[in-house]
Protein backbone atom coordinates (compact mmCIF):
# COMPACT_ATOMS: atom_id res chain seq x y z
CA UNK A 1 0.00 0.00 0.00
CA UNK A 2 1.35 3.72 -0.46
CA UNK A 3 0.74 6.66 1.32
CA UNK A 4 0.10 9.96 1.01
CA UNK A 5 3.39 11.85 1.27
CA UNK A 6 3.41 13.94 4.62
CA UNK A 7 4.04 18.14 3.92
CA UNK A 8 7.33 18.78 5.91
CA UNK A 9 8.56 22.33 5.99
CA UNK A 10 11.67 23.53 7.02
CA UNK A 11 12.90 27.23 7.31
CA UNK A 12 16.55 28.20 7.16
CA UNK A 13 16.56 25.28 4.49
CA UNK A 14 19.91 26.81 2.87
CA UNK A 15 21.57 26.89 6.68
CA UNK A 16 24.18 25.02 8.04
CA UNK A 17 21.72 22.98 9.90
CA UNK A 18 19.45 22.42 6.98
CA UNK A 19 22.03 20.80 4.89
CA UNK A 20 22.24 17.83 7.50
CA UNK A 21 18.63 17.98 7.67
CA UNK A 22 17.00 18.11 4.49
CA UNK A 23 18.96 14.77 3.36
CA UNK A 24 18.17 12.68 6.42
CA UNK A 25 14.38 13.65 6.28
CA UNK A 26 14.24 12.42 2.50
CA UNK A 27 15.81 9.22 3.67
CA UNK A 28 13.24 8.18 6.20
CA UNK A 29 15.13 9.59 9.74
CA UNK A 30 12.12 11.92 10.63
CA UNK A 31 9.14 9.97 10.10
CA UNK A 32 10.56 6.05 9.40
CA UNK A 33 10.98 3.89 6.66
CA UNK A 34 8.02 3.66 4.85
CA UNK A 35 6.62 7.23 4.94
CA UNK A 36 7.48 9.21 1.51
CA UNK A 37 7.38 12.99 2.36
CA UNK A 38 7.31 16.17 0.69
CA UNK A 39 9.45 18.61 1.20
CA UNK A 40 8.86 22.79 1.83
CA UNK A 41 11.64 24.54 1.88
CA UNK A 42 11.21 28.26 3.48
CA UNK A 43 14.22 30.96 3.07
CA UNK A 44 14.34 34.42 2.74
CA UNK A 45 14.72 35.51 -0.75
CA UNK A 46 18.68 36.25 -0.77
CA UNK A 47 18.67 33.00 0.17
CA UNK A 48 16.41 31.23 -2.22
CA UNK A 49 19.00 30.54 -4.91
CA UNK A 50 21.29 28.83 -2.19
CA UNK A 51 18.68 26.64 -1.63
CA UNK A 52 18.07 25.85 -5.16
CA UNK A 53 20.73 24.14 -4.93
CA UNK A 54 20.50 22.07 -2.14
CA UNK A 55 17.43 20.69 -3.67
CA UNK A 56 19.57 19.28 -6.83
CA UNK A 57 21.80 18.23 -4.77
CA UNK A 58 18.45 16.21 -2.71
CA UNK A 59 17.38 15.27 -6.39
CA UNK A 60 20.77 13.95 -7.15
CA UNK A 61 20.45 11.67 -4.51
CA UNK A 62 17.37 10.17 -5.98
CA UNK A 63 16.03 9.30 -2.81
CA UNK A 64 12.83 6.51 -2.70
CA UNK A 65 10.86 8.39 -0.16
CA UNK A 66 11.31 12.01 -1.66
CA UNK A 67 8.03 13.11 -3.27
CA UNK A 68 8.57 16.29 -4.19
CA UNK A 69 10.35 19.70 -3.28
CA UNK A 70 9.01 23.12 -3.24
CA UNK A 71 10.89 26.30 -2.34
CA UNK A 72 9.66 29.09 -0.47
CA UNK A 73 10.42 32.97 -0.13
CA UNK A 74 7.48 33.40 2.17
CA UNK A 75 5.67 31.90 5.59
CA UNK A 76 2.13 31.90 3.87
CA UNK A 77 3.18 29.77 0.97
CA UNK A 78 5.84 28.25 2.64
CA UNK A 79 3.35 26.51 5.74
CA UNK A 80 0.70 25.82 3.65
CA UNK A 81 -0.59 22.35 4.18
CA UNK A 82 2.41 21.93 6.13
CA UNK A 83 1.93 18.54 8.93
CA UNK A 84 5.60 18.83 10.33
CA UNK A 85 7.43 22.47 10.17
CA UNK A 86 10.91 22.65 11.44
CA UNK A 87 11.63 26.23 12.45
CA UNK A 88 15.43 26.39 11.90
CA UNK A 89 16.02 29.57 10.46
CA UNK A 90 16.35 32.73 12.93
CA UNK A 91 18.53 35.55 13.08
CA UNK A 92 21.67 34.69 15.11
CA UNK A 93 22.79 36.61 17.71
CA UNK A 94 25.89 39.18 16.14
CA UNK A 95 28.33 41.48 17.96
CA UNK A 96 26.98 43.82 20.02
CA UNK A 97 23.53 42.90 19.75
CA UNK A 98 21.61 42.73 23.23
CA UNK A 99 19.37 40.36 24.60
CA UNK A 100 16.14 42.66 23.29
CA UNK A 101 17.78 43.24 19.89
CA UNK A 102 17.87 39.37 19.57
CA UNK A 103 14.33 38.64 20.88
CA UNK A 104 12.74 42.05 18.70
CA UNK A 105 14.94 40.12 15.61
CA UNK A 106 13.22 37.14 15.80
CA UNK A 107 9.98 38.38 16.59
CA UNK A 108 10.29 39.68 13.29
CA UNK A 109 10.80 36.01 11.85
CA UNK A 110 8.68 33.56 14.31
CA UNK A 111 5.28 36.16 14.59
CA UNK A 112 4.42 36.20 11.09
CA UNK A 113 5.61 32.40 11.02
CA UNK A 114 3.58 31.38 13.91
CA UNK A 115 0.10 33.27 11.84
CA UNK A 116 1.19 31.39 8.64
CA UNK A 117 0.81 28.06 10.62
CA UNK A 118 -2.49 28.90 11.76
CA UNK A 119 -3.48 30.62 8.79
CA UNK A 120 -2.81 27.53 6.27
CA UNK A 121 -1.13 24.76 7.79
CA UNK A 122 -2.70 21.08 8.17
CA UNK A 123 -5.04 20.44 11.05
CA UNK A 124 -2.73 17.74 12.02
CA UNK A 125 0.24 20.24 11.67
CA UNK A 126 3.19 19.66 14.40
CA UNK A 127 6.49 22.16 14.91
CA UNK A 128 9.43 21.91 16.31
CA UNK A 129 11.02 24.87 16.33
CA UNK A 130 15.00 24.94 16.71
CA UNK A 131 16.66 28.44 15.70
CA UNK A 132 17.41 30.20 18.98
CA UNK A 133 16.58 31.60 21.60
CA UNK A 134 14.44 28.43 21.03
CA UNK A 135 12.30 28.45 24.18
CA UNK A 136 10.88 31.91 23.26
CA UNK A 137 10.59 31.51 19.63
CA UNK A 138 8.55 29.06 19.73
CA UNK A 139 6.37 31.14 22.40
CA UNK A 140 5.94 33.81 20.08
CA UNK A 141 5.03 31.35 17.13
CA UNK A 142 2.23 29.46 19.32
CA UNK A 143 0.79 32.97 20.74
CA UNK A 144 0.11 33.91 16.76
CA UNK A 145 -1.52 30.74 15.86
CA UNK A 146 -4.68 30.62 18.70
CA UNK A 147 -6.47 28.16 16.67
CA UNK A 148 -3.48 25.63 16.83
CA UNK A 149 -3.68 23.48 19.95
CA UNK A 150 -0.71 24.79 22.35
CA UNK A 151 0.26 20.92 22.57
CA UNK A 152 1.16 21.40 18.71
CA UNK A 153 4.28 24.13 19.37
CA UNK A 154 7.55 22.64 21.17
CA UNK A 155 10.73 23.85 21.52
CA UNK A 156 14.18 21.71 20.51
CA UNK A 157 16.41 20.70 23.94
CA UNK A 158 16.85 16.43 22.40
CA UNK A 159 20.49 18.15 21.47
CA UNK A 160 20.73 19.08 25.27
CA UNK A 161 19.04 15.67 26.30
CA UNK A 162 21.27 13.37 23.91
CA UNK A 163 24.59 15.47 25.13
CA UNK A 164 23.33 14.66 28.86
CA UNK A 165 23.23 10.94 27.88
CA UNK A 166 26.39 10.89 25.80
CA UNK A 167 28.31 12.26 29.00
CA UNK A 168 27.03 10.12 31.16
CA UNK A 169 27.64 7.04 29.09
CA UNK A 170 31.12 8.35 29.13
CA UNK A 171 31.81 8.99 32.89
CA UNK A 172 30.20 5.44 34.12
CA UNK A 173 31.32 3.46 30.84
CA UNK A 174 28.02 2.32 30.32
CA UNK A 175 26.92 2.39 26.72
CA UNK A 176 24.46 5.02 25.57
CA UNK A 177 21.54 2.29 25.26
CA UNK A 178 21.67 1.63 29.13
CA UNK A 179 20.71 5.50 29.96
CA UNK A 180 18.12 6.27 30.59
CA UNK A 181 15.61 9.04 32.10
CA UNK A 182 17.33 11.67 31.82
CA UNK A 183 16.13 15.48 31.57
CA UNK A 184 16.77 18.61 30.65
CA UNK A 185 14.12 21.24 32.56
CA UNK A 186 13.64 24.70 32.10
CA UNK A 187 15.56 26.90 29.00
CA UNK A 188 17.80 25.76 25.75
CA UNK A 189 20.68 27.72 27.26
CA UNK A 190 23.13 28.15 29.95
CA UNK A 191 20.73 28.07 32.39
CA UNK A 192 19.11 24.57 31.63
CA UNK A 193 19.40 21.78 34.28
CA UNK A 194 20.32 17.98 33.36
CA UNK A 195 18.60 16.33 35.71
CA UNK A 196 21.00 13.11 36.65
CA UNK A 197 19.01 12.52 39.66
CA UNK A 198 16.32 10.82 38.06
CA UNK A 199 18.28 9.44 35.22
CA UNK A 200 18.90 5.83 35.57
CA UNK A 201 21.70 3.85 33.78
CA UNK A 202 20.91 -0.34 33.72
CA UNK A 203 17.79 0.64 35.76
CA UNK A 204 20.04 2.01 38.52
CA UNK A 205 19.72 5.62 40.18
CA UNK A 206 22.34 7.33 37.83
CA UNK A 207 23.41 10.29 40.82
CA UNK A 208 24.14 6.78 42.79
CA UNK A 209 25.60 4.76 40.17
CA UNK A 210 28.17 7.76 39.23
CA UNK A 211 28.20 8.56 42.92
CA UNK A 212 30.57 11.90 42.70
CA UNK A 213 28.81 15.09 43.62
CA UNK A 214 31.82 17.41 42.35
CA UNK A 215 31.81 16.03 38.87
CA UNK A 216 27.88 16.47 38.88
CA UNK A 217 28.28 19.67 39.67
CA UNK A 218 31.79 20.70 38.34
CA UNK A 219 31.34 18.90 35.40
CA UNK A 220 28.33 17.05 34.34
CA UNK A 221 26.06 20.38 34.27
CA UNK A 222 28.03 22.81 32.84
CA UNK A 223 29.50 20.52 30.10
CA UNK A 224 25.95 19.81 28.64
CA UNK A 225 25.00 23.27 29.43
CA UNK A 226 27.51 24.95 27.72
CA UNK A 227 28.24 22.60 24.75
CA UNK A 228 26.87 24.77 22.48
CA UNK A 229 29.58 27.45 23.44
CA UNK A 230 32.24 24.75 23.39
CA UNK A 231 31.43 23.60 19.58
CA UNK A 232 31.25 27.27 18.56
CA UNK A 233 34.44 28.10 20.10
CA UNK A 234 35.97 24.89 18.58
CA UNK A 235 34.80 24.76 15.33
CA UNK A 236 33.77 28.27 14.57
CA UNK A 237 30.48 28.16 13.96
CA UNK A 238 27.39 26.75 16.10
CA UNK A 239 26.75 23.18 15.89
CA UNK A 240 24.99 21.70 12.59
CA UNK A 241 25.22 18.10 12.21
CA UNK A 242 24.34 17.12 16.13
CA UNK A 243 21.27 19.70 15.96
CA UNK A 244 19.98 18.33 12.76
CA UNK A 245 20.05 14.87 14.46
CA UNK A 246 18.21 15.35 17.76
CA UNK A 247 15.57 17.59 15.85
CA UNK A 248 15.21 13.99 14.01
CA UNK A 249 15.27 12.13 17.00
CA UNK A 250 12.85 15.20 18.52
CA UNK A 251 10.27 14.52 15.40
CA UNK A 252 10.69 10.92 15.28
CA UNK A 253 10.10 10.06 19.14
CA UNK A 254 6.80 12.13 19.03
CA UNK A 255 5.34 10.23 16.35
CA UNK A 256 7.00 6.98 17.39
CA UNK A 257 6.76 7.15 20.96
CA UNK A 258 9.21 7.08 24.00
CA UNK A 259 10.30 3.25 25.14
CA UNK A 260 8.35 1.58 28.02
CA UNK A 261 9.29 3.12 31.19
CA UNK A 262 11.45 5.85 29.69
CA UNK A 263 10.95 9.20 29.02
CA UNK A 264 12.53 12.30 26.78
CA UNK A 265 12.93 16.10 27.04
CA UNK A 266 11.05 18.41 25.12
CA UNK A 267 10.28 22.16 25.39
CA UNK A 268 6.64 22.61 25.27
CA UNK A 269 3.65 24.88 27.41
CA UNK A 270 3.75 24.66 30.43
CA UNK A 271 0.38 23.48 32.22
CA UNK A 272 1.58 24.57 35.35
CA UNK A 273 3.18 21.05 36.08
CA UNK A 274 6.70 20.87 38.62
CA UNK A 275 5.99 25.20 39.54
CA UNK A 276 6.62 26.22 36.24
CA UNK A 277 4.37 29.03 35.38
CA UNK A 278 1.66 28.03 32.67
CA UNK A 279 1.89 28.97 29.74
CA UNK A 280 5.98 29.27 29.31
CA UNK A 281 7.91 27.20 27.20
CA UNK A 282 9.83 24.99 29.19
CA UNK A 283 11.67 21.66 28.66
CA UNK A 284 10.38 18.78 30.74
CA UNK A 285 10.01 14.79 30.85
CA UNK A 286 7.20 13.60 28.29
CA UNK A 287 6.48 10.58 27.63
CA UNK A 288 5.09 10.29 23.80
CA UNK A 289 2.94 8.49 21.57
CA UNK A 290 1.51 9.03 18.54
CA UNK A 291 2.33 12.77 18.15
CA UNK A 292 0.89 13.36 21.44
CA UNK A 293 3.04 13.79 24.71
CA UNK A 294 2.42 13.75 28.74
CA UNK A 295 4.65 15.32 31.07
CA UNK A 296 6.25 12.54 33.26
CA UNK A 297 4.58 13.14 36.85
CA UNK A 298 5.86 12.64 40.61
CA UNK A 299 9.15 12.92 40.05
CA UNK A 300 11.48 13.49 42.92
CA UNK A 301 12.84 17.08 43.01
CA UNK A 302 15.68 17.74 45.81
CA UNK A 303 16.29 21.51 47.15
CA UNK A 304 19.78 21.23 44.58
CA UNK A 305 17.19 20.38 41.58
CA UNK A 306 14.83 22.77 42.76
CA UNK A 307 17.12 25.90 42.77
CA UNK A 308 18.11 25.30 39.00
CA UNK A 309 14.96 24.55 37.94
CA UNK A 310 14.07 27.89 39.09
CA UNK A 311 16.38 29.83 38.37
CA UNK A 312 15.86 28.79 34.59
CA UNK A 313 12.69 29.06 34.40
CA UNK A 314 13.15 32.26 35.79
CA UNK A 315 15.01 33.19 32.58
CA UNK A 316 12.30 32.28 30.47
CA UNK A 317 9.79 34.62 32.23
CA UNK A 318 12.22 37.45 31.75
CA UNK A 319 12.58 36.44 28.25
CA UNK A 320 8.65 36.29 27.95
CA UNK A 321 8.51 40.04 29.52
CA UNK A 322 10.47 41.00 26.91
CA UNK A 323 9.14 39.89 23.72
CA UNK A 324 5.52 41.03 25.99
CA UNK A 325 7.20 44.49 26.32
CA UNK A 326 7.81 44.53 22.46
CA UNK A 327 4.62 43.73 22.22
CA UNK A 328 5.13 40.21 20.10
CA UNK A 329 3.20 37.80 22.51
N1 LIG B 1 17.81 24.34 19.85
C1 LIG B 1 19.03 23.87 19.61
O1 LIG B 1 19.48 22.91 20.25
C2 LIG B 1 19.92 24.50 18.56
C3 LIG B 1 21.13 23.88 18.24
C4 LIG B 1 21.93 24.43 17.25
C5 LIG B 1 21.55 25.60 16.61
N2 LIG B 1 20.38 26.18 16.95
C6 LIG B 1 19.91 27.40 16.28
O2 LIG B 1 19.38 27.04 15.00
C7 LIG B 1 19.37 28.17 14.15
C8 LIG B 1 19.92 27.82 12.78
O3 LIG B 1 21.26 27.44 12.86
P1 LIG B 1 22.16 27.29 11.55
O4 LIG B 1 23.49 26.91 12.04
O5 LIG B 1 21.47 26.45 10.54
O6 LIG B 1 22.19 28.81 11.06
P2 LIG B 1 22.59 29.36 9.63
O7 LIG B 1 22.84 30.82 9.82
O8 LIG B 1 23.59 28.50 8.95
O9 LIG B 1 21.23 29.20 8.79
C9 LIG B 1 20.07 29.89 9.11
C10 LIG B 1 19.26 30.01 7.84
O10 LIG B 1 18.01 30.56 8.21
C11 LIG B 1 17.62 31.42 7.16
N3 LIG B 1 16.60 32.35 7.64
C12 LIG B 1 16.76 33.49 8.36
N4 LIG B 1 15.58 34.09 8.55
C13 LIG B 1 14.64 33.31 7.96
C14 LIG B 1 13.24 33.40 7.80
N5 LIG B 1 12.56 34.45 8.29
N6 LIG B 1 12.61 32.42 7.15
C15 LIG B 1 13.29 31.38 6.62
N7 LIG B 1 14.61 31.25 6.72
C16 LIG B 1 15.29 32.19 7.38
C17 LIG B 1 18.92 32.10 6.72
O11 LIG B 1 18.82 32.65 5.43
C18 LIG B 1 19.89 30.93 6.78
O12 LIG B 1 19.97 30.24 5.56
C19 LIG B 1 20.19 29.24 14.91
O13 LIG B 1 19.28 30.11 15.57
C20 LIG B 1 20.95 28.43 15.94
O14 LIG B 1 21.32 29.21 17.06
C21 LIG B 1 19.55 25.65 17.91
O1 LIG C 1 24.50 27.69 21.84
C1 LIG C 1 24.30 27.98 20.66
O2 LIG C 1 24.22 29.16 20.25
C2 LIG C 1 24.17 26.91 19.62
C3 LIG C 1 23.14 25.90 19.92
O3 LIG C 1 22.04 26.39 20.58
C4 LIG C 1 23.71 24.70 20.61
O4 LIG C 1 23.24 24.34 21.69
O5 LIG C 1 24.63 24.07 20.04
Amino acid sequence: MTRNPVNVTVTGAAGQIGYSLLFRIAAGDLLGPDIPVKLRLLEIPQAVKAAEGVAMELDDCAFPLLAGIDIFDNPGDGFAGANVALLVGARPRTAGMERGDLLSANGGIFKPQGEAINAGAADDVRVLVVGNPANTNALIAASHAPDVPKSRFTAMTRLDHNRAVAQIAKKSGAPVTEIGNVTIWGNHSATQYPDLYNARISGKNAAEYINDQAWLENSFIPTVAKRGAAIIEARGSSSAASAASAALDHVFTWFHGTAEGDWTSMGIVSDGSYGVPEGLVSSFPVTTRDGNFEIVQGLEINEFSRARIDASVKELADERDAVRELGLI
